[in-house]
This record gives C-alpha cells, sequence and structure tokens, in this order.
C-alpha cells in the first residue's frame, strides 16, 4: 500500500496549481502552497506517511470535531439545546441562517458559529478551559509537545470579526452564556493549534477505534459520542462540499483551512492529508483528489 500512495499523492499533485491559499487569515498566507502529505494510521499498529507528512501546518476546522467531543464528555447531548444537527448547504463561515430557526440556533458544530458555540459549553474558565482542550489534544496525538502557532493564532484575532459578529449575535439570542472575547479567544486557539499529518491521522484513528488509545488501550470517549462525531464529520465535515464528498470518498472526514483533511475509517485506520492549496470552499484541493483515488482503490468508503 505504501508505495502505491506514494503514487496516488504524485498523481495528484497537479491539482494543486487550480487552488489558493486562504487570505481572510493573513498570516495563512505564507504557508507552502505546494507542500502535499498523507500519513496513515492503522488500527493493526501499522503507520506510515508519503510526501511532505511533517510539514506543520494549524489544524483550524478539523479542531471542532474534538472539542466537539469535550463539550459532550462534559455536558452530554444536552448540548444540542444550543446547536443544531443539520447540514447548511452553506459556507463554513456564513451567518445567514442563524437567523432562520426562532429561538436561534446554530444549524451544526462544524460550522463557526455552531463550534463557537460549542467551545463556550465546555466546562471550566478561562485558562481551565483552553488547557483542558490543548491536553486532550496532545493525549490523543501522542504528542506531548504540540501546542499552537502563537503568529497564526494572533493574525486570526485581529481579524476574525465575522466569527466575532456571530458570536456577539449568539450572545444576544442566548445561545452563548458569559464574556463573548473568552470564548472567541479560545476558538482562535483552538484553530491555531500546530500539527501534521501524523497528528491528526492519530486522532483519526483514535475515533476510528471507536474512542480508545489505540497504543494504550485507554477508552477516553463512549460509543454514543464517537458515533455523533462521525456522523457530523461525514454530514457537515466538508461544509458545503460534504454530499459531493459523501459520494466520491464516503469516508467521515472533516477539513480545515490550514490545508488538512482528518478521515476516519471506522475500525480500520485514521488518516491525514496536507494540502494547503484550497478550493474555492476552503477544502485542500488537491488533498480531496488523493482521498477519492484511495477510498475508490481500497474500497473505504462506508457504503
Ligand atoms: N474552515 C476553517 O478551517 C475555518 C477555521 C477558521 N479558524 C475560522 O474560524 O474561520
Amino acid at each position: 500500500m505504501e508505495k502505491r500512495v506514494k503514487e496516488i499523492l504524485d498523481k495528484n499533485k497537479k491539482y494543486i496549481e487550480g487552488g489558493n491559499l486562504p487570505t481572510y487569515i493573513p498570516e495563512l498566507r505564507n504557508a507552502n502552497k505546494d507542500a502535499l502529505g498523507i500519513y496513515i494510521s492503522s488500527l493493526d499498529g501499522t503507520e506510515w506517511g508519503a510526501g511532505d507528512y511533517m510539514y506543520p501546518f494549524t489544524i483550524q476546522s478539523i479542531s471542532k470535531v474534538v472539542t466537539l467531543l469535550i463539550a459532550l464528555q462534559d455536558r452530554g447531548v444536552e448540548i444540542f439545546e444550543k446547536v443544531g444537527m443539520e447540514p447548511t448547504g452553506d459556507a463554513f463561515n456564513s451567518m445567514m441562517k442563524l437567523e432562520l430557526i426562532q429561538p436561534s440556533k446554530p444549524f451544526n458544530p462544524m460550522i463557526n458559529a455552531g463550534a463557537i458555540a460549542v467551545t463556550s459549553m465546555i466546562f471550566g474558565n478561562y485558562e481551565e478551559r483552553f488547557d483542558k482542550i490543548l491536553g486532550f489534544f496532545r493525549k490523543i496525538t501522542n504528542n506531548p509537545k504540540l501546542d499552537i502557532n502563537q503568529k497564526v493564532y494572533l493574525s486570526e484575532k485581529r481579524t476574525g470579526d465575522k466569527n466575532r459578529a456571530m458570536a456577539y449575535y449568539m450572545k444576544d439570542v442566548g445561545v452563548l452564556q458569559g464574556d463573548v472575547e473568552e470564548h472567541l479567544d479560545i476558538y482562535f486557539k483552538q484553530c491555531s493549534i500546530e500539527v501534521t499529518c501524523r497528528d491528526i491521522a492519530n486522532i483519526a484513528a483514535f475515533i476510528a477505534n471507536k474512542g480508545v488509545l489505540p497504543k494504550t488501550n485507554e477508552k477516553l470517549i463512549s460509543d454514543e459520542y464517537i458515533k455523533i462525531a462521525k456522523t457530523f464529520m461525514f454530514t457537515c465535515g466538508m461544509y458545503n462540499a460534504s454530499g459531493e464528498f459523501a459520494i466520491n470518498v464516503g469516508i467521515p472526514s472533516k477539513s480545515g483551512v490550514g490545508g488538512g483533511i482528518m478521515s476516519v475509517v471506522p475500525n480500520r485506520m485514521g488518516i491525514g492529508v496536507v494540502g494547503p492549496a484550497l478550493d474555492s470552499k476552503g477544502n485542500s484541493i488537491a488533498g480531496i483528489k488523493i482521498l477519492e483515488d484511495l477510498s475508490n482503490e481500497y474500497d473505504l468508503s462506508i457504503f
């Protein structure tokens, strides 16, 4: 498989040309547009990477899956009183549907509004909450050195006015409680955690293994919450490209504007892909193509 995956990666490099780096978080313009890497973390214990799998990038929206698991662990399904379960068909940062349902609720935890609301529901004061998030990330990536990229964090904090607008709106309608700036700060920090393909492949393997750390057999999250996370990845993880991705790839996945895609092949493996050049919907343009080929060749679709 290793040799074939390397060939698939090389074959799909040509798609990078049609993609662009995101510009709305200024610091992300400094990413290497040509980087392309993949890491596979199998539940049978084998793991390996190809291409630029050690290229560091910020996790961005992929973090939303992890904070969802933490919030579920803290509060259970009561979080769905404030956040919905439906795909939007809109861009990840759209605010259009926030006013649609009354009482107002962000549609799902994978879009920005929903993720900010989820982060706000994690138990603890300001410091405790981010420590808890980072500590959990370190544990499930098996990487105690994991930390935030300060430049990206400050860049988004300075320019994240659309997220700020949505958060203040949500406070007004009672979705958020407490200090909005603190919730946003934690959200910007979680998005700025710097990872490699290996880190996100390890998170995916942990989810594929039903919330049990593959190396130590420690069960951290219940089957029910893992099932909820995988389902959201499947229905909303690639934003308004989730339907097409479900047909062409069929693997529960979550992308981020840092260029990462985290894919969970239940009971088999975790896959981490990076390619910072994005398509018009904010997903790694070559990364999607690699996953398409991989899914077809190794029959990875869940259907
Ligand atoms: N799609 C993404 O990765 C978006 C995350 C980014 N931090 C934002 O809030 O806009």
